[in-house]
């Protein structure tokens, strides 16, 4: 699940997380989730069992969620239902765990003599088996919009597979004056020499040290061995199973173009310039548990890769049903390692698959299937995979070339790459790699654009009509580029009443867009919530100074809703309850007086 969190400002970046991803209308957050999933009938209870996550809600106010499960376990009491042997004491007992019904209590006495043990394994999922996607977290109980459903800290972070180099003492920039006096790595002080993250794999390093980097921005080969040999060399046992624990996808990978580059800089460079002396075989494992499992995260203001075992046991959905936040900071003041929190963004069922996103929410199905092929080694077979109109948005729908036919054009089978596509009016074919080549050619145009003023993006609105269909991908990723910078880099003070008002409609629409592919309380829906909040403030400012007559109160009111929908959403992220959220309002204000 490499999930790119890095430019938010690029709708292929995340829309996930979540970077991370939502938006439909007020109403949809009620929206009941349909992805109920076949489970075969193995639900496993526990795959990781991995002490540091800990299950929503019971770490802070331990002796109050006691209480309420306490009161939960009353309640079951009346209803008779299943009944097993008290976990405690082996009685017959009626009561169950009200957060994850795996385990009986005759009493309460009994419940909260367990609580201390049973607090770290309650959670409100087990591990079922899948039988397209392997092992997969399974709701053992409904699950509320919102709900927190996990909370766990990395078991490993380091640097990315191809990401410029970090300080291997705190993961963050490091300077050209430092590097380590042994191995020659870059750091970022003296003080990151003897970091607990870089001690055991320094005199390992030291064999081969770095060579000289002359442009800390740029990705370089010398990171890429360092994560697979911190798993190597972790022997903490509790750690080390559950990283051996996870999926690897070798033999995919070797067939795969990743092959040449992990031979190299990682399989060749550990054995015979680190003198690694254990098996081949279990350094492709854990580089290949790093590809499957590894999640990029914003960590000491840099880009890393860490694996949270639980968290890996999420599947895919290109609609996904959950999100997650890595916080970048440290809230509970216990050690610098991150926390993932999961979150369920709409209702789900008990016995549904819970799922996040692998890839960019906004990608269209082609690129999308792509990428999951390409990087997790699997074919998604979703129901947006598998609509040639995605959901009925017509979001990577081109327009028939004929002449006077002007009909939409469409995969036939969207789950074969290689399938040819047709218009629906006129029933031509058209090449697959037609289609590609008109995308890809429009994705190098739209990516080049100079962004630093808002008119290229305003014009290219205005083109391609003949190829895309209005509510095509690339024209959505130009609205939502010229939403974040309405207000942004373009201060509501210096742009128009018109922009102010294309900023709401534009928000309004990718909204809708959001309602289908990102929905309930996805990172998504909570930004458009906020930027559509934002400029309805900045049109009524506006119209009160320069149109005084005309009535804002409406708007004001929608603008105040918005608002707090979006605090409800955007708070979720740790990072944004200790103040973030509060900044955003703070540069909104102080553009706002100055209109
Ligand atoms: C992070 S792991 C998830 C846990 C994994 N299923 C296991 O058994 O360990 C990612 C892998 O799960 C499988 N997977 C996840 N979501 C899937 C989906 N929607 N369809 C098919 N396979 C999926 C793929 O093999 C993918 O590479």
């Amino acid at each position: 699940m490499v999930i790119n969190t890095e430019d938010k400002n690029e709708v292929q970046s995340e829309l996930n997380s979540e970077t991370k991803t939502e938006e439909k209308s007020e109403s949809s957050t009620e929206e009941k989730n349909e992805t109920k999933d076949e489970i075969q009938s193995e639900i496993k209870s526990e795959v990781n069992g991995n002490d540091k996550s800990e299950i929503v809600g019971n770490n802070d106010a331990e002796n109050k969620e006691e209480e309420k499960n306490e009161d939960n376990t009353e309640k079951n009491k009346k209803k008779k239902g299943k009944q097993g042997p008290c976990g405690i004491c082996g009685k017959d007992a009626h009561q169950s765990c009200s957060q994850c019904s795996s385990v009986y209590y005759c009493s309460r006495d009994c419940q909260r003599e367990d609580w201390k043990i049973h607090k770290s394994k309650c959670r409100p999922f087990v591990i079922g088996k899948h039988k397209i996607y392997g092992r997969h977290a399974v709701a053992n109980r409904d699950i509320a919009a919102g709900e927190l459903i996990m909370r766990e800290k990395s078991i490993i972070i380091g640097p990315r597979h191809r990401g410029a180099p970090v300080c291997l003492g705190c993961h963050g920039k490091p300077t050209p004056h430092f590097t380590c006096s042994k191995c020659k790595y870059p750091l970022c002080s003296p003080d990151c020499e003897s970091s607990r993250y870089h001690q055991a794999e320094c005199p390992y390093l030291e064999k081969a040290p770095c060579p000289p980097i002359s442009d800390l921005s740029a990705a370089s080969p010398a990171y890429e061995c360092i994560m697979p040999l911190r798993c190597l060399l972790q022997n903490e046992p509790k750690l080390r199973k559950q990283i051996d624990n996870l999926q690897s996808h070798v033999e995919d990978i070797k067939r795969s173009p990743l092959d040449a580059d992990i031979n190299k800089n990682i399989i060749q460079f550990l054995k015979e310039r680190v003198g690694w002396s254990g098996p081949e075989a279990e350094i492709y494992k854990m580089a290949g548990v790093l590809i499957t499992n590894g999640m990029e995260m914003q960590h000491n203001q840099n880009t890393v890769r860490g694996i949270f075992p639980s968290a890996a046991m999420l599947a895919h959905d290109c609609v996904p049903n959950a999100k997650y936040y890595v916080s970048e900071f440290t809230h509970d003041g216990d050690d610098s390692d991150p926390t993932m929190y999961v979150y369920a963004t709409v209702p789900i069922s008990k016995g549904t698959s819970i799922n996040f996103t692998y890839t960019g929410t906004l990608y269209t199905t082609l690129p999308r299937r792509q990428h999951l092929q390409f990087t997790k080694f699997f074919p998604c077979t979703c129901r947006r995979c598998s609509d040639p109109t995605e959901l009925g948005t017509d979001f990577g729908t081109l327009v028939c070339d004929k002449t006077d036919c002007k009909g939409y054009v469409e995969s036939c089978h969207p789950m074969h790459a290689l399938a040819p596509w047709r218009c629906r009016k006129c029933h031509q074919d058209f090449d697959v790699n037609k289609v590609k080549m008109i995308n890809e050619s429009v994705f190098q145009e739209l990516s080049s654009i100079d962004r630093t003023t808002p008119k290229p993006l305003e014009d290219f609105l205005n083109k391609h009509q003949d190829l895309l269909h209005p509510n095509h991908r690339f024209y959505h990723e130009a609205k939502y580029g010229l939403i974040q910078r309405y207000g942004n880099r373009f201060p509501y003070n210096e742009i128009n009443k018109s922009q102010m008002e294309n900023k709401i409609k534009w928000c309004r629409e990718l909204l809708k867009l959001a309602d289908i592919f990102s929905p309930g309380m996805s990172t998504f829906r909570g930004d458009l919530k906020f930027e559509l909040h934002a400029a309805l403030s900045a049109l009524s400012t506006h119209v009160r100074k320069f149109e005084p007559t005309v009535i804002v109160e409406e708007i004001e009111s929608e603008a105040k809703k918005l608002q707090e929908s979006a605090r409800e959403i955007l708070e979720q992220n740790p990072d944004n309850a200790v103040g973030l959220f509060a900044k955003r309002l703070d540069v909104l204000h102080s553009q706002i007086i100055r209109i």
